[in-house]
Order: C-alpha cells, then structure tokens, then sequence
C-alpha cells in the first residue's frame, strides 16, 4: 500500500466559530492539526486581545484530553483598532496578527474597515513591530463583478499598501487567481498566501454546471479553470510564499441549503486527504510535507512541528453529514470518495 508521511500539519486559515459548535469543530480540525490561525469573525467580532484570549480558553475546552493543539488567534480589524492594541498582538504569542475583512465582503464581516485610508498608522506600527497582516483581498463595490473582486482589491489596496509600507508582513488569505499569484511572486519574503482544498480541486464549473451546488459556495468564489490552474502551479512550485491554509467555515446545513445560502465549506473531516489528493493526481505527493507542514511555520517564524502524520492510499467515503447539538452540518466533498486517509495503524 502506498503511504506517505509528512510532519505533523499546521492550518493557517481556519474558522472554528463559537459555543456549540467548537465541540464538532475543535476535534475535527486538532486530531490532524497542531496550529491553526483561528479566524476573529464571531458576532460580535474578536477585536482585542483580550477577548481572544477568551475566546482560546472556550476553544481549549473542547479540546479531547488525548489531542495537542495550539490555536494562534486573529484579531479582528476595526476602524476602531488602536496603536495600544497592535502593540498588546505583538507582545502575545498566542496571537498571530490582525485580520483585515474589508466591511461587507463576506460571513460577518459588517464590522470590517470602511476607509482603507485610514489604516495607515497602524500598518506603519505593524511593519515596524512586524505584525502580520492577514487580508481577505475583495473589493465590495456593488459594480464591481464578483468574479474580479479580488483582482481589483489587489489593484486599488494592496500594491499602493506594499508600495507604502515595503516590509509589512503580510498573508494574501484563500487566493483564487492567477492575478493573486501574481501579485504574491512580485512581492519580498514578507508577502505570502494561503491556499484551501476547494479552489485546487474545483473551478466554478462545480458550483454552477448541472445545478447550483452550495457546499462548494465560498468566498472569494471559485473562479474560472485558467485560475485554478494557476494556482494549482503555484502550490505545486515548491514556492515558500505559498502554503495550507484550509478556511474551513461550517455553516448548519439549513443555512446553505436555502434560497439565500451562507458562504464557506466545511473541509475540517477531510482536509488534509483533500490536499493529499490533489497532490497526487498530479504526481507531487513529495511536495505535500512542505506545503502542508513547512512553508506556514516558517513564514510566521514558528518551529516546524516534530511529530509526524502518515497518509495511506485506501479508499474511504466523506460522511454525508455530520452532527452537532441537534444540528447538522454537512462537509465540503460529502458523500464523495477520497484516495487517501489518515493511517493510525
Ligand atoms: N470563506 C467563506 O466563504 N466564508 C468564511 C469567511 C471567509 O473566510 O471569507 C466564513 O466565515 O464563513
Ligand atoms: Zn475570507
Ligand atoms: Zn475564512
């Protein structure tokens, strides 16, 4: 049997959500994972340190005693932030770095920044104390066509934001175009992205052709095959600017399957046998460790994680649903076969 074994994997984007949930969520994500960056956009938002530090607790509690897990907060951007608050993230090594949701663009983001422009002193604080900025890249312009969003955010913000601020430390967060790939390679050392399951595995011919598929509905939305190819080369170039970051985003099944359906697929129960598939079909499997395990850690200058995490080509199915406090949820390739799952022999 084919197996391949990589360093225990770390999940740079990530959305666990609060209360109730945390208990699918957290051992979903911590019986393969060791760190994950968990994303700030609760209701209301997690906007200081110290309601993410809360918030870590409530995550840690719902930790099975037999998982290891090291959840690094996001906070949560405001045009509200201060100068004190950027310095309480630099000096918390449980928090990662701020998180910067233009304002409407997505799943609870109402309280993300109106005013780019206004970002500017605390940008010059977080390139000086070399605090990650981590960027959901969507301009919100009701005449600006959902499929070009995230290229005319990288036009209009984030080239003038590095042309300003050169050594901001900065994650172009789930990139869906080769413009984003692009723009990622132009940039210093500081400048990296994440990738997610869904857009190397899909185009938007999966959400749209044959009925409109919601489990595959997420933002930025999948975009055209030429896009997904590109990034599929940028994941499978060995490039240290790019690594995993799944951005699991559960939402209850009603709340997808509905006339106005939430963004976001739950990958957590497959997500690295998702990556490890597509790695293979493209004869990589070698490449996984460093996308999976390495290139993050460095980038965010954490230790690459010691124990290790073996894979085996041994087909298995992706649960059709799964359940939480009465409610379901249901995963990001349900019902799908996958090649690839986690050997605990
Ligand atoms: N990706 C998504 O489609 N949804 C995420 C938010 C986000 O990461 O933009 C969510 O919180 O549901
Ligand atoms: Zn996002
Ligand atoms: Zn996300």
């Amino acid at each position: 049997m084919r197996t391949v074994t990589i360093p225990r994997p770390d999940d740079w984007h990530l959305h666990l959500r609060d209360e109730a949930m945390l208990a699918l969520t957290v051992p979903a994500t911590a019986q393969v994972f060791n760190r994950c960056v968990v994303m700030p956009n609760l209701v209301p938002p997690v906007t200081t340190v110290a309601l993410a530090m809360a918030y870590r607790q409530r995550i840690l509690a719902q930790l099975p005693a037999s998982m290891s897990f090291d959840p690094k907060m996001a906070l949560y951007l405001t045009d509200k932030t201060s100068l004190e608050d950027v310095e309480q993230a630099a000096a918390n090594p449980d928090v990662i770095g701020f998180k910067l949701y233009p304002s409407g663009a997505t799943t609870n983001s109402s309280a993300g920044v109106k005013s780019m422009a206004a970002l500017d002193p605390l940008l010059e604080k977080m390139a000086a104390l070399q605090v990650p900025l981590l960027v959901h890249g969507e301009v919100t312009d009701a005449d600006i066509d959902i499929f070009d969003r995230e290229q005319v955010f990288i036009e209009r913000h984030l080239q003038p934001m590095l042309a300003k601020f050169p050594t901001l430390k900065l994650v172009l967060e789930h990139i869906t175009t080769g413009n984003a790939v692009d723009f990622v390679l132009s940039q210093g050392d500081n400048v990296a992205a994440t990738i997610t399951p869904q857009h190397l595995l899909m185009n938007r011919n999966d959400l749209l052709v044959g009925g409109i598929r919601p489990h595959n509905y997420c933002l930025p939305i999948l975009k055209r095959r030429e896009h997904q190819m590109r990034l599929q080369q940028a994941a499978l170039s060995a490039n240290p600017k790019f690594f995993l970051g799944t951005d699991s985003a559960p939402h209850v099944q009603a709340n997808k399957e509905t006339s106005c359906g939430c963004a976001g697929c739950f990958s957590a129960p497959a997500a690295i046998e998702l990556y490890a598939e597509f790695f293979d079909q493209h004869d990589s499997l070698d490449k996984l460790a460093d996308f999976a395990s390495g290139f993050g850690a460095d980038f965010y200058g954490l230790p690459r994680n010691n124990e290790t995490l073996t894979l085996k080509q041994h087909p298995w199915q992706v649960p059709e649903q799964v359940s939480v406090a009465q409610q379901q949820v249901v995963p990001y390739f349900a019902g799908e076969t996958l090649n690839w799952q986690i050997s605990r022999d």
